[in-house]
């Protein structure tokens, strides 16, 4: 059990009768369920009565389960200002306390990610180890008074915490450390990643949209898809923004343009050393990179290399892995979902690859090139050249992404795993 003191007297206070702009709760271990949540599709009798008078009669027994004063809830059909708003998108983030999180969560809360009319819930997975920094994490929403931010729950078991998500950013992840076998990495994560597929499969919105950001993300996100039958396995990603954001800031440096002007921008395959960033394809002012910068030796070796190494480079000047740009990436990969692509460009996010159209192995997760109407869907992009170049580094992210697999077959449900992990390929942390 998470070490919570929840008969102290900030938790078991009455609930405030003044209405509230959102509410927090606690949430612990099955079968304990938060009944008192403020919605913005209250029934039509909460409309009719003080709101916290009736949250008090209906659920007695989940005011222990909230936190201090934010035990409340109120109809907020009943705002003017927020009769418009779409209704409450419910987002869960695991690892909510760790590094990228802590800028991602207040972007969330900000509504720059989901729009100005938009309101939002987020549920936050911690753990026994995580759980009081995750209070603080909540509390800081809480003192930020985001307005679309209108509900804010924290708990370690992700069976609860993933009820109802529509979005799942799966973030907490244990870090490699030093003389930790890749293999041993796969192992642990993997496990973690299988618990919270299996999580999502009972809980989550059959439609939920899961983005994988802890580390190895492209196999984890594997394990999760496979631990979630009952979900479809396009709506999982692992999160290779980052790889594309870093890649288009290269060319654009390399060009002397501003980084806006680069587009059609792939990361093809593993978010990891073998990933390959696609020049051949992207294009600078409308036009194809190799018409611009004709220095092709850069582009092979130093752009490719820079661009895989760059999350390593930036651990031994931060000494910390890449965390408010991470959190932009992943706010710039769900922005790609939601809003129509631009005519002619695409985006990069590791998606399931049966069904593909590049003759890439099936049933790994593999970065592609991808455009969304801005539905939360997404289709891959058809009409991208290919040469020996290319093919040949995709073939190798391709084969490390394969030997991953078999690594963590025990985890698939494909039987027992052989580890034959290449030996000279890492995450972009590693270096
Ligand atoms: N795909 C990408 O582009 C990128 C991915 N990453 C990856 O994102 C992940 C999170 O990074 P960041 O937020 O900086 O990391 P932090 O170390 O700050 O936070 C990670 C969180 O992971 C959780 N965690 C889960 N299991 C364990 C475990 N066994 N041991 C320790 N912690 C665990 C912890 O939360 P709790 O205790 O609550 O579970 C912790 O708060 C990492 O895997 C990192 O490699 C980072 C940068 C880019
Ligand atoms: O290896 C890490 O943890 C960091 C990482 O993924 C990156 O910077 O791309």
């Amino acid at each position: 059990m998470a070490a919570i003191d929840l008969s102290s007297p900030a938790r078991s206070s009455p609930a405030p009768l003044s209405p509230r702009r959102g509410s927090l709760h606690l949430l612990l271990r099955r079968p304990r369920r938060p009944s008192v949540r403020c919605s913005l599709d209250a029934a039509p009798k909460q409309a009719q009565g003080p709101p916290a008078a009736v949250a008090a009669e209906e659920a007695p027994t989940a005011r222990k389960e909230c936190y201090g004063v934010f035990c409340t809830t109120y109809d907020l059909r009943a705002d003017e200002k927020t009769k418009s708003w779409k209704s409450l998108v419910n987002v869960a983030v695991s690892g909510a306390a760790g590094m990228i999180s802590n800028h991602l969560l207040f972007k969330l809360a900000s509504g720059e990610v989901f729009g100005p009319d938009q309101p939002i819930a987020l549920k936050l997975l911690g753990s026994e180890r995580s759980i009081q920094a995750l209070e603080g994490v909540a509390m800081e929403l809480e003192d930020s008074l985001y307005p679309l931010l209108r509900e804010v729950s924290i708990g370690i078991d992700p069976y609860v915490v993933f009820e109802d998500a529509e979005w799942a950013l799966l973030i907490g992840a244990k870090p490699r450390g030093p003389g930790m076998e890749r293999s041993a990495l796969l192992d642990i994560n993997g496990q973690i990643f299988a618990e919270q597929g299996k999580a999502l499969n009972s809980v989550a919105s059959r439609n939920v949209k899961v983005i994988v950001v802890g580390n190895p993300c492209n196999t984890n996100a594997l394990i999760c898809l496979k631990n979630a039958p009952n979900i479809p396995a396009k709506n999982f990603h692992a999160l290779t923004r980052l790889d594309e954001n870093r890649a288009k800031c290269q060319l654009a440096l390399k060009a002397g343009v501003f980084y806006d002007k680069v587009s059609n921008m792939t990361i093809w395959g593993n978010h990891s050393t073998t990933q390959v960033p696609d020049f051949l394809n992207a294009k600078i002012n409308g036009r194809p990179v190799k018409e611009v910068i004709k220095d092709t030796k850069w582009l092979e070796d130093e752009f490719t290399k820079t661009v895989q190494k760059r999350g390593g480079v930036l651990i031994q000047k931060w000494g910390r892995s890449s965390a408010a740009s991470t959190a932009v990436s992943i706010v710039d990969a769900i922005r790609s979902l939601v809003n129509p692509t631009p005519e002619g460009d695409w985006f990069s996010t590791g998606v399931y690859t049966t069904g593909n159209p590049y003759g890439i192995a099936e049933d790994i997760v593999f970065s592609m090139p991808c455009r969304s109407n801005g539905d939360g869907d997404y289709e891959l992009v058809k009409d991208v050249a290919m040469d020996d170049f290319l093919w040949e580094r995709i073939k190798k992210s391709e084969a490390e992404l394969l030997a991953e697999k078999r690594c963590v077959a025990h985890l698939t449900g494909e039987g027992n795993a052989f580890c034959d992990l290449p030996g000279d390929t890492m995450l972009p942390g590693e270096m």
